[in-house]
This record gives structure tokens, sequence and C-alpha cells, in this order.
């Protein structure tokens, strides 16, 4: 596990409001929302698909340089959170988002945000890798073209190597640049997808589930990658796999039926629960 939980959390403001009332929850998120070094800042986000109520006022930072995992049961409402980030839920004409979520102090939620370069910026990996039926060199200079980050062929290649060096893929795909993307295994797939959202410069990567499709060996490989990626990104993580929390997060939320019940330290949220729901989770007995 990575230890630098310490330089999170330094500011005293647990939440302890108590959230009883409009549709009867009880939740009240325990331990340490704030981060010292925020790079987002939700507060009172709520989520519906008409009336289904998917997240319950949920407030929470994600900080510079760390990975956060986002844990609970299926259906707690994990992915439609990590969706809101880069607003992904206006993708889905049901959902409805309301609270104030901010990238850098500025609020995601307005309206005059285009989610185009928001989604550069908060770039998003998702369960099943999906490449472009292109080829690989194509699969990371789609991006930086239609965003026009680079003036020539020659800064456009070095983008697609370094991206592709920085989602440790490089040595593997370099002879065979003009081969598809969908033609390499499904963790060569992942890294691809991961050296994609790379090349348009994100400040946060979003990953729902991103090793849920793939061997342990590619896993391992991947989780590597995410430890090696926070030096220079903010991740928040939706994983299913409590050990794959413990190995790559610093922090961790637990979600139970749209409430973020508590968040803390991975190490605390693992070893010492303070919430009886989190502890029954962590302990197996549901979920
Ligand atoms: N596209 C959608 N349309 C309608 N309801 C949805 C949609 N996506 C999620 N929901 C509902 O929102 C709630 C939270 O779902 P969500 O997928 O966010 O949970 P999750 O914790 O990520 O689940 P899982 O671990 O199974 O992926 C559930 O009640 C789910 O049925």
């Amino acid at each position: 596990m990575n230890a630098s939980a310490e330089a999170i959390a330094a500011k005293p403001s647990t939440v302890t409001a108590d959230k009883l009332g409009q549709d009867q929850s009880t939740a009240t998120t325990v331990g340490e929302i704030t981060s010292a070094n925020p790079r987002m800042r939700c507060r009172e986000v709520n989520v519906w698909y008409d009336d289904n109520h998917a997240i319950k006022d949920v407030s929470l930072d994600i900080g510079q340089n760390e990975v956060i995992s986002m844990i609970g049961p299926s259906g707690c409402g994990k992915s439609t959170f990590l969706r809101c980030l880069n607003r992904m839920n206006d993708t889905i004409s049901t959902a409805r988002v309301e609270g104030s979520i901010q990238l850098d102090d500025q609020e995601i939620q307005d309206k005059s945000i285009d989610v185009v370069p928001l989604r550069a910026r908060v770039g998003m990996v998702f369960q099943k890798p999906n490449p472009f039926p292109k080829s690989i060199y194509e699969n990371i200079a789609y991006g930086p073209r239609i965003h026009g980050l680079t003036n020539s062929r020659a800064e456009l290649d070095e983008l697609v190597e370094t991206s592709l060096q920085r989602a440790g893929l490089w040595k593997e795909v370099k002879d065979r640049l003009d081969a598809s993307g969908t033609s390499l295994s499904g963790g060569q797939q992942q890294r691809l997808c991961i050296a994609r959202t790379l090349s348009v410069s994100p400040e946060v990567i979003l990953m729902d589930e991103p090793c849920s499709a793939l061997d342990p060996i590619a896993t391992a490989i991947i989780e590597e990658l995410i430890d090696e990626l926070r030096a220079q990104y903010t991740i928040a993580i939706v994983t299913h796999s409590m050990q794959q929390a413990a190995r790559v997060s610093q922090r961790t939320a637990y979600f139970h039926l749209g409430d973020l019940v508590e968040v803390g330290t991975t190490d605390d949220i693992f070893n010492q629960p303070q919430h009886k729901l989190t502890e029954d989770y962590i302990t197996g007995r549901f979920g």
C-alpha cells in the first residue's frame, strides 16, 4: 500500500450534518471529506435517474496526486458519482445532477462549460477496453488532433510516443504502430486506452473498474501503472476489489445506497473502519 496518506486530510472538517430529511436517509459521512490539496471539490451532490435517488448529498474532495478508491456494494452509486466528475451523466437522458462540483475552483456543472475540453481535463478509462477500430497510432493521435495540441507531424509522433511510454506500452508496440488497436491483448488494449487518455494532457483520470475484464498479470501491470501515474495526475478509481483498493489507493470512500458512508485513509478504512456499515462490508458480512 502507498504511504502518503498523511499528506492528505490535514484540515479538520469532518462532515457531521445529519441528513435525515427529504428521503429518510439516516446517513452521515464519517471521516475527512476534505483534502489538503484538493483538485476537485464536490459539495452536496445529488443524482437522480427519474425518481431513483442514486447519490444523496455527497461531499468529497479529490486531492492532487492521490489515488482515491470508491468501494461499496453493487448499485450503491460508485459509478454514478464517478461520472459526475466529468459530466458523463449528461449522456444519460433520465439523469439529473445537483450540487457543486469544482475542478480547480471552476464549477463544472455550469451550463457554459464545454464538456469536450472538460473531458480532456478529466479523462475516463472504462471497465471494458474500448480502443477505436483504428491503428494503434491513430488511437492516440485522434485526441490531440481534435484538440489542436500539436503543430506538425513530428510533434504528433512525439506525443504518441510519450503517451505510449507513460502508459507502459511503447516497447510492446513501437514496431507495429500501424496495427489495429483491437489486435492487442485485453491488458494492452486497456493500456492503449490509458495512453489515449494521457495524450490530451488530463489533470484528473477517472477509472471505472479498469481491471475487471483483465487477468491477474494484466491487472498487476495496470495497478503498477496507476501507482506511477499518481506522481503526475489525480486518479479516482471505482473497484469491486477491496484488495485492489488497498493496493493502489491512498484514500478510500465507502458508498452504501447512494450515501457516502465513510471516507478516510485506505489504511484506516481497512484496518479501523468507524462506521458499522463499512466494517460489515470490509469484513465480508455483506456486499
Ligand atoms: N443509466 C442508468 N439509468 C437508470 N438508472 C441507473 C443508470 N445507471 C445506474 N442507475 C441506477 O443508479 C443506482 C446506482 O448505480 P451505479 O451503477 O452508479 O452503482 P454502482 O455502485 O457503480 O454499481 P455496480 O458496482 O454494480 O457497478 C442503481 O440503483 C442503478 O440501478
